[in-house]
């Protein structure tokens, strides 16, 4: 459905003379199937919005070629375009009519009929909580609603291939819920094929059957979740002593079986190779030791951590190497 081969962005920024290459994009090699729903990850800036832009024809690509549902992206735009849905972050412009008029003049122009399109729209509000508010303008909408109603007009013509970029961002959790689900339901019911960009681990590692991660304009990984996650060296164990004076054995012990150790304070914490089969061992050795725990506590590796593995860097600070980082808690509660 998407074959991309070294695509590449290059923007040129800056006043007058001195101008600077920003390298938005630095060769991109993608491959996504039919009927699969794949998340495009990576922190802000990394290049997700300008790869979107460009496999949905609204940016040339300044060089490489992309074949999108059959047809080349710089040759055959209108037939690209024909044969998608796509959301974009910032949203549809709205003319002033009612949200239901602009939804099934939408789909009208995709060749749909106008009772097909009503019929369609109607499903799709009851689907996204939108209901009763057909014959309202969007401009008086609430932000999640508008959110929401972007949505609508991605998914009315029913494209077999739909581009998202960061669909859930500002919805709150029930939305954000029920468009996972209608989004599962595009794949399972239609056999339809997604690719959206997130900021968020958790909402990545719940859809998508594979996540490709960007970092500075190079795809960087491109696996499913689990397999990503089994690359990183072990779960985290986190153990948190009674006092002070025992984090040198409790460190000394961990240590022997764990790598990355770390001390803050009266955490003493290590990634464990399988961590389930060798802790109680260690609580034996450490009760031995004569070492009281106050907690102990043991984490999967999250997408965080693949991304940690991978590129040195955490998602949370590798989003503050951009300009315009958004706020922080976008990424909370990721991926556990
Ligand atoms: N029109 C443009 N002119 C100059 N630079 C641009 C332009 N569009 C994007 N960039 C730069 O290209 C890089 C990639 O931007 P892009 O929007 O693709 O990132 P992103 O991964 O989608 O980030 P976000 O998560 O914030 O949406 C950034 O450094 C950005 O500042």
């Amino acid at each position: 459905m998407i074959e991309a081969r070294g695509l590449v962005q290059t923007f040129l920024t800056g006043q007058g003379r001195k101008k600077t290459e920003v390298h938005a994009v630095a060769g991109v090699d993608l491959d996504v199937a039919e009927g699969e729903v794949v998340g495009f990850l990576g922190p802000n800036g990394a290049g997700k919005t300008t790869t979107l832009r460009m496999l949905t024809t609204l940016l040339k690509p300044t060089a490489g070629t992309a074949r999108v549902a059959g047809y080349d992206v710089a040759t055959q735009a209108v037939q690209v375009r024909r044969a998608i849905g796509y959301v974009s972050q910032v949203g549809s412009t709205f003319s002033g009519a009612y949200a239901g008029d602009e939804v099934v003049d939408h789909a009208m122009l995709y060749g749909m009929t106008r009772r097909a399109a009503h019929a369609k729209g109607q499903e799709l509000f009851a689907q996204l909580d939108l209901e009763g508010l057909w014959r309202r303008m969007p401009k008086n909408m609430s932000g999640g609603q508008k959110r929401r109603l972007d949505i609508v007009m991605g998914l009315v013509h029913e494209p077999g291939l739909v581009f998202l970029d960061e669909p859930t961002t500002g919805l709150d959790p029930q939305a954000r819920a029920n468009l996972w689900e209608h989004i599962r339901g595009l794949r399972d019911r239609r056999g339809a094929t997604v690719f959206l960009t997130t900021h968020y681990l958790d909402e990545a590692d719940a859809l998508a059957d594979r996540i490709v991660i960007i970092d500075k304009g190079r795809i960087v990984a491109s696996d499913t979740a689990d397999n990503l996650k089994s690359q990183v060296a072990g779960d985290l164990v986190d153990l948190e002593v009674a006092t002070l004076d025992q984090v040198t054995v409790a460190a000394e012990r961990l240590g022997a079986i764990g790598e990355q150790l770390e001390v803050v304070e009266r955490h003493v914490r290590a990634r464990v190779p399988r961590a389930g089969r060798a802790v109680p061992g260690l609580l034996r050795d450490l009760d031995a030791s004569g070492v009281a725990l106050d907690s102990i506590e043991v984490l999967r590796p999250t997408l965080d951590d693949v991304f940690l593995t991978l590129t040195g860097r955490s998602l949370r600070d590798a989003e503050g190497d951009a300009p315009g980082s958004p706020d922080s808690s976008e990424l909370e509660g990721a991926g556990r």
